[in-house]
């Protein structure tokens, strides 16, 4: 069954990772895409070329989320390319890993303005867009696990997911009455280029691994059901909602 057919999904982040399986299953769902990206010119071509294969039309637009500029061209060429805006999947995001007491005022100033800013500035001007349209739409933001746990390394990351949930719940309820319903996923560890040093560390990959009750950490493409479920009309009357998807790490006390 298809979820997504004949609507227009915008994924931030989508030349690797997670934003790209999640743009390449929303075509495979049906829906035309348009992704955002920073710096792999390449990788997003073949994110297009895999959109494309999937029998869908396919935008990729270079900027940098942390700039509200972009998310107004983002909007505005994939509206002028596709007719509008159905979905907007906020998932651009960065975390480089640090200690807390020497922790540069750059890396903060960074993540912050990258992770909630640019969540912040999509959202918006996605929203603008389903407004003016006049026929809802939905939101899925990507957050985290560390939303809700904390992170010795990730001291200016975690407080990022953290808004980035809280985002959605407050635009679920500015958004509602035009019918925009917003949620967020909060993965838990996924292999990605995200972490690919951190993770390059076997004991720090195996101790992640034992946390998870499923017993392997996650890969991109199982994202994509929680993300196309939320974008699409099954999940009609879901909005506010935070749906964790990883492999049941937080839950793991003992
Ligand atoms: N992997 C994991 O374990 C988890 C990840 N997440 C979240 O998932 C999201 C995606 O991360 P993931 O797929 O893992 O990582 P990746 O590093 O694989 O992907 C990150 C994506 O974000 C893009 N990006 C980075 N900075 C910017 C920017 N300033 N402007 C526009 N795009 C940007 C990158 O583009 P480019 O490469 O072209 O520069 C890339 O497409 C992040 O928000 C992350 O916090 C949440 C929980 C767990
Ligand atoms: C980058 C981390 O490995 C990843 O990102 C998160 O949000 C979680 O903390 C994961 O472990």
């Amino acid at each position: 069954m298809k979820l997504l057919e004949g609507k227009t999904v915008l994924v931030t982040g989508a030349s690797t990772g997670i934003g790209r399986a999640a743009a390449i299953g929303a075509a495979q769902h049906g829906a035309n895409v348009a992704i955002n990206y920073h710096s792999r010119d390449e990788d997003a071509e073949s994110c297009i070329a895999a959109i494309e294969a999937a029998g869908r039309r396919g935008l990729a637009v270079k900027g940098d989320v942390a700039d509200a500029a972009t998310a107004t061209d983002f909007v505005a060429r994939a509206v002028d390319r596709f007719g509008g805006v159905d979905v907007m999947v906020s998932n651009a995001g960065i975390c480089p890993f640090h200690a807390f007491l020497d922790m540069p005022a750059e890396t903060v100033e960074r993540t912050f303005r990258v992770n909630l800013h640019g969540a912040y500035y999509m959202v918006q001007a996605a929203a603008r867009q389903m407004v003016e349209q006049g026929r809802g739409g939905s939101m899925v933001a990507v957050s985290s696990i560390s939303a809700l746990v904390g992170g010795e390394f990730q001291t200016h990351y975690t407080p990022t997911k953290a808004g980035v949930h809280s985002l959605m719940q407050s635009t679920a309820i500015a958004l509602g009455k035009h019918g925009i319903r917003c949620n967020s996923v909060l993965p838990g560890t996924i292999l990605t280029e995200i972490n690919k040093d951190d993770l390059a560390d076997e004991e720090k990959r195996r101790y992640m691994e034992a946390r998870t009750p499923l017993g392997r950490l996650g890969q991109p493409e199982d994202m994509v059901g929680p993300i196309v479920f939320l974008a699409s009309d099954m999940a009609a009357y879901v909005t506010g909602a935070a749906l964790l998807v990883d492999g049941g790490m937080y839950v793991n006390l003992q």
